[in-house]
């Protein structure tokens, strides 16, 4: 399909931003992504007045064949690129030469229409940004009070719109906008001359977009917390939290950062804030693998307040260049005004209706399943840091749209047997600083639970200045908190501490652990499934050498005692099969031959569906003691319900090769779904990882 073709395809199907994630996600596309992602752009930035040229030449009526999309991207290369349409493209570049005195003709009246008298100057005026430019004060190097009323932002009167910084015909490049919620955030136009400002030089200011700014803040540590910021780099949020403490705290701030080479962004950004002597980087490590409760590890037992921004799809991220396709017909499209007079087109924002819709944004099939995979992310570093024994307030942040990432995962998350145990609750929106802010959690994504929707929040790029941001924060009370002092079994310590061992010695492994996720691995569609309130087996994922059969584990009541030592919860009467616990009506008696024929069968079936999981090879290694080890999957086990066994025997078997294969065999410690998808037959949030508490 030629680049016309594809790209008209892709600006009709994105809507609101999330260009850039469709364009290099979608496998199918043939052209160059670059090429692809940049026509897309250049063509939505210039639709106002290529409508215009549309509608006036009346092409869609004289050229049947072509779309309005397809249109849009064609008269773009032909009016505006300096390359014209690109040679190999015959019958559609003949539909626009065809009409050519006709288009340019109209695309000349409507640019001197709109004041520019050259191309240049239009091409100009379009590559301005498209939002304020938002900018934190560093308390660590400078403060409110220095910069606003001592007169270092002198020259920018405060204003209470933040529309007014838009960049419209009344936008104000000499205005200021001092935002209500988040301390120290101040809003200027896009073209304020700030981006050399000697302020920014010296860290005392710092670029951070408005909706980035709020989990710190509302996180709301004490000057001498320690924290701990999970998935730090490049460091936005580790130095907000940093100037929230304030120069003479005694404080600490933990910053996890998996990606070795993100973390020395990480600590430049926290050196250029003035923030080392705050700011403890670990650099390369996985947040999931901290384990407070090794006594090694005690200044991480002091943590009261932890800030996740994990790995997100990042569909909120409207780039500074997107705009948004309108289609023909729309009222935007013919260029109407809106009530207020102003234009309403392209650059116009999406009702709060329109945008919390998070059902009308459209993904593809692949993007789909890596959100999928994410979520599963999202919901085990949440209750990941729910373990942490002192730990009474979280917050849980994203810069997705998608309710999968967001109130999926919070309702994901307060249903886990840690959040439950340890009284961990959403913060109630009376409580919240930002209880006034107008856009919160979907309702229906919640289950209908309208408490934990309130205390959801919700940013709007087009309204609120920015990005497409979620935040949630987790409480839990201080008698919660005395009740459970202690974390895990003292099994888990000890096997947290041979894991860690291991992996100060495994070779780079980390990079990979979580970007390395294959789509194939993915469920596309959910498997059908009866409903069992419990699950009724687990399986061993054996090695190859070590059982000729694979070994069945009966179930055990603590999961605790499964999957964290190796070959706990092994039932040695194994042979006689485990016993199957069924709902309904009772069985009709069959007799012995048939009960033997069926038990055989089902055992066929069982060991048919279990041996791809003993490809693997086996790997040994040296435990702390010079001691052969036994490797981690013997002790691994997959929690599966009968109905769903081959689904989960074949996702457990992938990730057991995939890790295999970047030589991390630490993570796979069990495969399970959570109870409550069983129950709305979701397959998606399938995960892997240490067993639970
Ligand atoms: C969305 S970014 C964080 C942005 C950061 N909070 C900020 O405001 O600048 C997520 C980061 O988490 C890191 N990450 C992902 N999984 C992690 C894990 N398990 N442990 C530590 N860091 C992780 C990624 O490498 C990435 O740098």
């Amino acid at each position: 399909m030629s680049l016309y073709l594809e790209s008209s395809k892709i600006i009709a199907r994105v809507n609101y931003g999330g260009l850039r994630a469709a364009v290099y996600s979608d496998r199918s596309i043939k052209s160059k992504p670059e090429q692809l992602y940049a026509l897309c752009v250049e063509t939505l930035k210039h639709q106002e007045i290529l409508n215009e040229v549309i509608e006036k030449s009346q092409i869609l009526k004289v050229e049947k064949k072509l779309t309005h999309p397809l249109a849009l991207v064609l008269l773009h290369d032909f009016l505006i690129s300096k390359n014209g349409i690109a040679a190999s493209d015959g019958p559609l570049k003949s539909s626009i030469l065809r009409n050519r005195a006709r288009l340019s003709a109209e695309f000349t009246r409507a640019r001197l229409k709109r004041g520019f008298s050259t191309k240049a100057a239009l091409l100009a005026k379009s590559q301005l940004p498209r939002f304020p430019r938002w900018v934190r004060i560093n308390n660590l190097k400078a403060n409110y009070d220095l910069l606003m009323n001592k007169g270092v932002f002198s020259e920018f009167t405060p204003i209470n719109e933040l529309s007014k910084l838009y960049p419209k015909r009344d936008c104000l490049p000499n205005k200021v906008y001092v935002d209500p919620y988040v301390d120290d955030l101040l809003a200027f136009a896009p073209s304020a001359p700030l981006l050399k400002h000697p302020l920014k030089k010296t860290g005392a200011i710092a670029f951070q977009d408005r909706a980035s700014c709020v989990p710190a803040q509302l996180l709301d540590p004490p000057r001498d917390a320690y924290i701990i910021d999970a998935t730090a780099a490049p460091g936005n949020k580790t130095t907000h939290l940093a100037s929230l403490l304030g120069p003479d705290s005694k404080g600490k701030i933990f910053a996890f950062e998996r990606d070795y080479r993100r973390a020395f962004t990480l600590k430049e950004t926290v050196e250029a804030a003035g923030a080392e002597n705050l700011v403890e980087i670990r650099p390369a490590t996985d947040f999931l693998r901290s384990a407070p409760w090794n006594p090694s590890e005690n200044e991480l037992n002091r943590v009261t307040h932890i800030l996740l921004d994990p790995s997100c799809s990042g569909s909120g991220i409207v780039e500074r260049e997107e705009y948004r396709y309108v289609p023909v017909g729309e009222p935007g499209a013919k260029g109407t005004r809106n009530s207020d007079g102003a234009s309403k087109g392209a650059n116009t924002p999406p009702s709060a209706a329109e945008y919390e819709d998070a059902k009308s944004w459209r993904t593809g099939a692949a993007e789909r399943d890596r959100i999928f995979a994410l979520a599963d992310f999202q919901v085990r570093i949440i209750e990941h840091a729910m373990r942490f024994p002192n730990a009474t307030r979280i917050t849980y942040s994203t810069c997705s749209i998608h309710a999968q990432e967001n109130e999926r995962v919070v309702m994901a998350a307060l249903n886990t047997p840690v959040a439950r145990n340890r009284g961990w609750v959403t913060e109630p929106r009376h409580l919240n600083r930002m209880k006034d802010w107008p856009r919160r959690g979907i309702l229906e994504e919640c289950n209908g639970n309208e408490q934990v929707a309130d205390s959801c929040i919700r940013f709007n790029p087009w309204v609120d200045g920015g990005i497409g941001f979620f935040v949630a924060v987790f409480i839990r009370s201080e008698q919660e908190r005395a009740r459970l002092p202690e974390a895990p079994a003292i099994k888990w310590d000890l096997a947290e501490k041979a894991r860690q061992e291991r992996a100060a010695t495994a070779e780079g492994s980390e990079e990979e652990e979580w970007e390395g996720i294959d789509d194939s691995d993915l469920p596309t569609e959910p498997s059908p499934r009866q409903l069992h309130p419990v699950p009724i087996r687990y399986y061993a994922i054996a090695p190859l050498e070590d059982t000729v059969e694979p070994e069945p584990l009966t179930p055990t009541p603590g999961r605790s005692e499964l999957g964290t030592s190796p070959g706990s919860g092994y039932d040695p009467n194994f042979s006689k099969g485990p016993k199957i616990r069924r709902g309904g009506s009772k069985p009709k008696k069959k007799t012995q031959r048939e009960k033997q024929r069926e038990k055989q069968q089902a055992r066929e079936k069982e060991l048919a569906l279990i041996r791809p999981m003993k490809m693997r090879e086996r790997t040994v290694r040296r435990g702390p003691s010079g001691a052969e080890e036994e490797d981690d999957i013997n002790g691994s086990w997959a929690e599966v319900f009968e109905d769903d066994l081959e689904y989960v025997s074949k996702r457990a078997n992938s990730i057991v090769k995939r890790n295999a294969s970047v030589g991390n065999l630490d993570r796979i410690k069990d495969v399970r779904i959570p109870p409550e998808d069983f129950d709305k037959r979701d397959f998606s949030r399938l995960q892997t990882g240490p067993s639970d508490d």
